[in-house]
């Protein structure tokens, strides 16, 4: 008999999206889940509903600054959209079921494309914070150590025991985002690499940085690559930005420090750039 992983059978989360479908008469195929400082999106959303994450029945909460922890429906460039406004991470004590638990009930809601957001530090030299990184690939290393969303029983009605993880950011989307990009002026900011998963919620020691940039990390963050992982595995096509919020601190020099008001300042300047190049990306999504 293996360990007991935590996890939310299929009814659990059918009933969740029930709950929601009940009370919301939007129908969205986006979901959008926002990464630190940057949810200040779902505010902009038109004909909105939203939903504190302690009115849904089996929610976490969020207990990070800037999360302020809303699911809010509302319609983006004339789509129906849901965001997460705040997200679940494992370093506020969370496991990975709940961690995830908001893309499974976005796929019962009807949702089939994912964007994913997030604050990250630059890895990459020739990143300066404020750059915005299109997600080519990740490196998950909870996971690479076992600590996998998908670890416990499979749940086939949400996807396969082995999903391929090969194609995670789908390649039409990149190219969407790019385009996006062009539309709202922005393309001197953009970059596209590879972002590092690490548990945190410590901040990345000197000889991490090293390490991670000569694996060829771009972007290193605290979240999005369980939420990827469990969308995939559930047939979403996912897309993914990192906001570069800071420069990882790469030499011994402790004048230099990072502290997570930096992030969310990060995001207050890039706020209004984030929302325009994603509802920029909404209108480019075939539904
Ligand atoms: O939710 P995200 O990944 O955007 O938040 C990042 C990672 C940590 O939660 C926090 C550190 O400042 O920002
Ligand atoms: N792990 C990690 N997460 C971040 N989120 C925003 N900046 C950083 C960073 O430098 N490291």
């Amino acid at each position: 008999m293996a360990d007991v992983v935590e996890s939310y059978s299929y009814e659990d989360i059918e009933a969740i999206s029930k709950f929601l479908l009940e009370r919301c008469r939007h129908r969205p195929k986006i979901g959008i889940i926002c990464g630190s400082g940057l949810g200040g999106l779902a505010d902009t959303l038109q004909e909105q509903e939203a939903f504190p994450y302690e009115s849904i029945p089996k929610f976490p909460v969020s207990t990070v600054s800037g999360h302020k922890g809303r699911l809010v429906f509302g319609v983006l460039s004339g789509k129906a959209v849901v965001c997460m406004q705040g997200r679940f991470h494992m370093y506020e004590g969370y496991s990975m079921a709940k961690v995830t638990l908001p893309v499974r009930v976005m796929k019962l809601l009807g949702v089939e494309t994912m964007l994913v957001t997030n604050a990250a530090g630059g890895v990459n030299q020739d990143y300066v914070p404020g750059d915005i990184m299109i997600i080519k690939d990740h490196i998950n290393f909870p996971g690479l150590c076992g600590n996998n969303p998908l670890r416990g029983p499979n749940n086939e009605k949400f996807g396969p025991r082995f999903p391929a993880m090969n194609d995670a950011y789908n390649a039409k989307l990149r190219a969407s985002l790019r385009a996006a990009a062009k539309l709202c002026g922005l393309s001197d900011h953009m970059k596209e690499g590879v972002y590092a998963y690490l548990g945190g919620p410590a901040y990345e020691t000197v000889a991490e940085l090293r390490f991670l940039k000569a694996i060829g990390v771009d972007a290193v963050g605290m979240s999005t690559a369980p939420e990827v992982i469990v969308a995939r595995h559930c047939g979403m096509k996912v897309c993914g930005l990192s906001l570069i919020s800071n420069k990882g601190i790469m030499e011994y020099d402790p004048s230099l420090v990072i502290d997570h008001s930096e992030v969310l300042e990060a995001g207050r300047v890039r706020a209004a750039d984030i929302q325009s190049l994603v509802s920029n990306l909404v209108k480019l999504i075939d539904e």
